[in-house]
């Protein structure tokens, strides 16, 4: 059966035009004017673009002593309901355990997707099980980047010497290495140095984790990655400092990606200092909400390309599981929840207000992520040949966010209350309607695995100076005598 989106306006990362997309098995295969077919679905008024892609997600993920809320069904349904048709989780292994035994883990846990999905794999520690495990992961199993936190001391967190080793490895297989750039130790000093002083509240969280602790981590990941001779990707970037030492390094000609949240972009730090305690306990995440500053830096960096992604870094966890922290800031699970309203955000706050145009718009939430992950042109375009991940996006169609009618598994919203202008009308996943504007169509399982295969563009060239400007022996003929 063929489906055509007519009357609508084709908006991709670089081209605006007017043409119908004729859908066939799951794919794009005709774009052109007056097409027709079995279906049509009607994209008068409305720009026809590549569905999202979140590539930073933690579905039902372990983590401080309890599992993120939302599951793969319930994920990937608020995923596809703001737009987004594809979303990449991580495969974490506990220190010691095998890579491979932790994905066999996600891939259980993803067989209820709605959509497609990917995931990268945590490096959480260091052995000669883990070097070669590696090799399996990108040749074997399609995944093509590897996640380390320097951050969360004691749980997830690799120290330099780790990371260097990983990011050789990462080099040699023609992998991206992923970072979570906090200091963990100053952040484990000054949290215990704050709860003895009696600041437990959740204000104590975004206390113990300031932008010089991101900014400094940051730059040592970077130069690490620059002497490892490997490209890298900062993920959740919040603060100018961060920011700076992207750009800096990307004005040196170092092949450093960084990927902002929508969190971060439009709520800032005044939200921990709400009196209600649930208020800020549910806004608790690494790295906190910061000041209106850092985010004009994140948008700068968005409209001149040296921010290249935004993401949501999904991490849902109910109030009672925020509860767990009442008394010790420390004990609060990390992380909001966003994947439903990514999209819907950033086109309200940048689209409509001039900040992003709707092609820097499709690049951020989509192309440039498929770019870099090696999935490009499949994922993320409008084109011959591509899935028919499609969001027929309504730029008039408004509403005001709220947690009872989300999709979402937690009991409240960051952006409760929040106005949002620009709304899917139709989300298509792999040509199938699963988003008809307010009504969910969804069908559980019908997401794959999507495989990215190592050796990008960029990881070719940049092995390729390295090789070329690698140290050498200096050859020389007449050696002097040692000794007198
Ligand atoms: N970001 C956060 O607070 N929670 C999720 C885990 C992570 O990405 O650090
Ligand atoms: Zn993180
Ligand atoms: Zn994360």
């Amino acid at each position: 059966m063929t489906t055509v989106i007519k009357n609508g306006t084709i908006v991709t990362a670089d081209l605006t035009y007017k043409a119908d997309v004729k859908i066939d098995g799951g794919k794009i295969v005709e774009i052109g004017p007056n097409l027709s077919g079995d279906e049509t679905l009607d994209a008068s008024g409305c720009y026809i673009m590549p569905g999202g892609i979140d590539p930073h997600t933690h579905l039902e993920m372990p983590f401080m002593g309890t599992y993120s809320s939302d599951d793969f069904e319930s994920g990937t349904r608020a995923a596809l309901s703001g737009g987004t048709t594809m979303v990449v989780d991580f495969a974490l292994p506990a220190p010691g355990q095998s890579l491979l035994e932790a994905l066999t883990m996600w891939d259980n846990k993803s067989t209820r997707a709605n959509c497609d999905y990917s995931f990268h794999m945590a490096v959480t520690w260091w052995s000669e099980q883990v070097f070669k495990e590696m090799e399996t992961i990108v040749r074997d199993k399609g995944i093509n980047t590897f996640k380390h936190f320097m951050a969360y001391k004691g749980a997830l967190m690799v120290d330099d010497d780790e990371m260097f080793a990983s990011f050789q490895r990462c080099a040699e297989l023609g992998a991206l290495p992923l970072v979570h750039a906090e200091n963990g130790d100053v952040v484990a000093s000054m949290s215990a140095k704050l709860l003895a002083e009696g600041n437990n509240g959740p204000e104590a969280h975004a206390y113990s984790r300031p932008a010089e602790v991101e900014g400094e981590a940051t730059n040592r990941a970077i130069m690490i990655a620059d002497m490892a001779g490997c490209p890298v990707y900062i993920v959740h970037t919040s603060c100018e400092q961060a920011h700076e030492a992207i750009r800096r390094a990307r004005a040196k000609g170092m092949r450093v990606y960084g990927e902002p949240l929508i969190q971060h972009l439009t709520l800032d730090e005044s939200e921990y200092s709400n009196p209600d305690w649930d208020h800020a306990a549910r806004r608790v995440m690494s790295p906190p909400f910061r000041s209106k500053q850092h985010q004009d830096s994140l948008w700068a960096g968005l409209a001149s390309g040296s921010l290249q992604v935004v993401a949501t870094d999904h991490c849902a966890f109910t109030t009672a599981q925020k509860r767990f922290g009442v008394g010790d800031f420390t004990k609060i699970p990390n992380g909001t929840g966003g994947l439903e309203d990514r999209m819907p955000m950033l086109w309200t706050h940048g689209v409509n207000t001039g900040r992003l145009t709707m092609n820097e718009f499709v690049a951020v939430t989509s192309t440039n992520i498929a770019k870099i992950l090696n999935i490009y042109p499949k994922k993320g375009a409008i084109l011959v040949g591509a899935d028919a991940d499609i969001v027929v996006w309504d730029p008039k169609r408004s509403k005001t966010i709220s947690s009872k009618a989300q999709q979402s598994a937690i009991d409240y919203n960051v952006f409760e209350g929040k106005e949002v202008t620009g709304l899917p009308r139709y989300t298509l996943t792999r040509g199938i309607v699963a988003i008809e504007e307010s009504t969910v169509k969804t069908r559980e399982g019908h997401g794959e695995f999507v495989r990215r295969e190592p050796v990008t563009a960029v990881s070719k060239a940049l092995s390729t100076w390295k090789e070329i400007t690698s140290p050498r022996k200096v050859e020389r003929s007449g050696i002097p005598a040692t000794g007198v």
